[in-house]
């Protein structure tokens, strides 16, 4: 089995897929960290130097690869991959769960503003204010990629300890 955590930037997918990795013995791959990995570059600068088309280019690549040939693995997507390159039909097959961690976007705004910087999208927005009016047009505009996951999870107020207890407990 693959589980794919998918959702919004800030939603803990990182953060949650590590934890369940490690409670389930799984192996964890982050996609960002995977694509780093392999173009010798950070997100960012992949953005700077080649452009968001190639980044999604190689994400949509990563991606197939990844969920072709893995087993008990946990895999956190970026916040875009969903929404680019059909990725929402490679996930729907058998052996892979995806999983969409929905969080409101008054949280988001407030993990998000002192992170920006490592997220090419947000990380140019001066304002907590003006950040928070941007993640409401930009998760409307991708909820609908994101609401296809196999699984809904609603995550504001839970510590990253039940939101793993949730995800396993919905496995079953
Ligand atoms: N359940 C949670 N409660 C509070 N903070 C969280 C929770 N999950 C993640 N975070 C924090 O939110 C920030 C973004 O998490 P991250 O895992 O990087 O998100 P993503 O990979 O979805 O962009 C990090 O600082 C992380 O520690
Ligand atoms: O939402 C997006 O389009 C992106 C989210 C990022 O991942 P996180 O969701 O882990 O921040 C990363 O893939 C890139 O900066 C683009
Ligand atoms: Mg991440």
């Amino acid at each position: 089995m693959i589980i794919v955590l998918l959702g919004y930037m800030g939603c803990g997918k990182s953060t949650i897929g590590k934890e369940l990795a490690k409670t389930l013995s799984f192996s964890f791959v982050d996609l960002d960290n995977y694509i780093e990995k392999k173009e010798a570059m950070s997100v960012t600068n992949i953005f700077k130097s080649k452009g968001e088309i190639y980044f999604r280019k190689k994400e949509h690549e990563y991606l197939k690869e990844l969920t072709s040939n893995s087993d008990k693995l946990i895999l956190s997507l970026g916040g875009g991959t969903p929404c680019y390159a059909n990725n929402m039909r490679v996930l729907d097959r058998e052996g892979i769960n995806s999983i969409y961690l929905s969080v409101s976007v008054k949280e988001l705004s407030k993990r998000l503003f002192n992170e920006k910087e490592e997220r090419p999208l947000i990380a140019n927005i001066e304002t907590e204010e003006e950040l928070q009016s941007f993640i409401g047009i930009h998760l409307f505009e991708r909820s609908s990629f994101y609401s296809q996951a196999r699984t809904v999870i609603k995550t504001d107020g839970l510590t990253i300890k039940n939101i793993v207890e949730n995800i396993i407990g919905s496995l079953y």
